[in-house]
Formats: structure tokens, C-alpha cells, sequence
């Protein structure tokens, strides 16, 4: 079960050279809420994004992630996300269990057999789980991200256009996943400009 936690954007920009990509971007958001952040190509959803990772650093202002009254430092920042993103690479020359079990190491969260089927299933790749992920579809990778990411439950869920390369059951799968996630408490910023997403939506940020 998730921890109490809230995500504080205090007065965010960015630029990069003399583009301003976002200014003054202020905003709370708390376990079991949902942002939306959409907006054209390019406009700056994906850098938001990562600046909210600790990824990259904003122009201006702060991210401040608190659990039970304590802001995080970068290395529990990064211990508490998840981040679903077109940028992550998974390890082709494993399986998709291996790559389970690989990333969970490297949070060093212990995940039995049983756990690692139940992730595969609530993504709909139980019977792919043994196979190379090199002979993956890029939808079935996509749905391989997100058992990566339940595998080591995150309180804070980054997910950059998470429905990309999925078929009508893989965007059901990730609607319900997201439904359950806020259900257990993870607050979840989804960068997208899909519409059904949005109806999770507690707070919009729309760039220009
Ligand atoms: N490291 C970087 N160096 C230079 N420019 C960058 C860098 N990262 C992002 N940009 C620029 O910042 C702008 C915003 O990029 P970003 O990927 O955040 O947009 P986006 O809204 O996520 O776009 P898309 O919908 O196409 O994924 C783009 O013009 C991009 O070229």
C-alpha cells in the first residue's frame, strides 16, 4: 500500500536558449490525484515532465516531493517514481521476467515469481513473459514498462503519453491501471493528449 505523498510545483519555468518553453508554474498535488499535462509537440510536456523526475533542472522555481511531512532529497525522489517514458530503454537480450527482476534489483525490491506473473498479467503479457523482449512489438514493450513499474510501486507515477503504440485493450488495460493506482493512493502526472486520459484529470496544465 502506497505512503501519504504530495508533489509541490512552486513557481516552475523553462528555457531553453532563448525559447521559454513554461513560466510560473505553481501547484500541489496530492496521493490519489491526477494531473494532466497537454499541449502541441514540442510545447514542453515531456521536459516538465523529467524536471518532476529531477531529470533536468527547471530555469526558475522547485519541485518538492514531501512523504509524512519530510521532503525527499534526489535519491528518495528517484526511489518513489515511476516513470513510463518513450526514453527508456528496455534490455532487449532478456526476457520480459529477467527484465522484471533486473529493474526490481536495481530498487532492490524483492519480487517472487508470483508477483512478477501477476504484473505480466495486469499487462496482458503473461504468456510473452519467457520470450526475448527483442522479438517484442513496441505495444507489447510499452505494456512491459508498466509491469516494470508496478513491479517496484511507486508513491509517484511520471507517465509520458503512456498509451502510445497501444492497441484498444493495451489503452483499456493502462485506463484501468491508472483508475486503480489513484484508488491506492499514488499521485500520477500523465503527459498526454489523449482525451480519455484526461477523465482521470484532478488538475490540467496546458502548454502552448
Ligand atoms: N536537451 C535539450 N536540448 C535542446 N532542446 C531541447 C532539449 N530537450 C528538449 N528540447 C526542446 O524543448 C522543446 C520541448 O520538448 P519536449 O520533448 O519537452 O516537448 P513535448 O511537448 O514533450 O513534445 P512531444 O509531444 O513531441 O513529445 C522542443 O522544442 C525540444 O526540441
Amino acid at each position: 500500500m502506497y505512503r501519504d505523498i504530495s508533489v509541490k510545483l512552486v513557481n516552475v519555468s523553462k528555457s531553453i536558449g532563448t525559447r521559454v518553453l513554461f513560466t510560473g508554474i505553481n501547484l500541489a498535488l496530492n496521493a490519489g490525484q491526477c494531473l494532466i499535462i497537454t499541449g502541441p509537440n514540442g510545447s514542453g510536456k515531456s521536459t516538465l515532465l523529467k524536471i518532476i523526475a529531477g531529470l533536468n533542472q527547471p530555469t526558475t522555481g522547485a519541485i518538492q516531493i514531501i512523504s509524512n511531512n519530510k521532503q525527499f532529497d534526489a535519491e528518495e525522489r528517484r526511489a518513489c517514481l515511476g516513470l513510463i517514458s518513450p526514453e527508456i530503454i528496455l534490455y532487449a537480450d532478456l526476457t520480459g521476467r529477467e527484465n522484471i527482476l533486473f529493474f526490481a534489483r536495481l530498487r532492490k525490491i524483492r519480487c517472487n515469481e508470483q508477483q512478477i506473473e501477476g504484473y505480466c498479467q495486469q499487462v496482458g503479457l503473461a504468456i510473452d513473459m519467457d520470450q526475448l523482449v527483442r522479438t517484442y512489438s513496441t505495444g507489447m514493450r510499452q505494456r512491459l514498462k508498466f509491469a516494470l513499474m508496478l513491479a517496484t510501486q511507486p508513491l509517484l507515477w511520471l507517465l509520458d503519453e503512456p498509451s502510445s503504440n497501444l492497441d484498444a485493450d493495451g489503452k483499456r488495460l493502462i485506463a484501468q491501471m491508472i483508475r486503480k493506482g489513484l484508488e491506492q493512493n499514488a499521485a500520477i502526472i500523465i503527459a498526454t493528449n489523449e482525451p480519455w486520459e484526461a477523465e482521470h484529470a484532478d488538475y490540467k496544465i496546458e502548454l502552448a
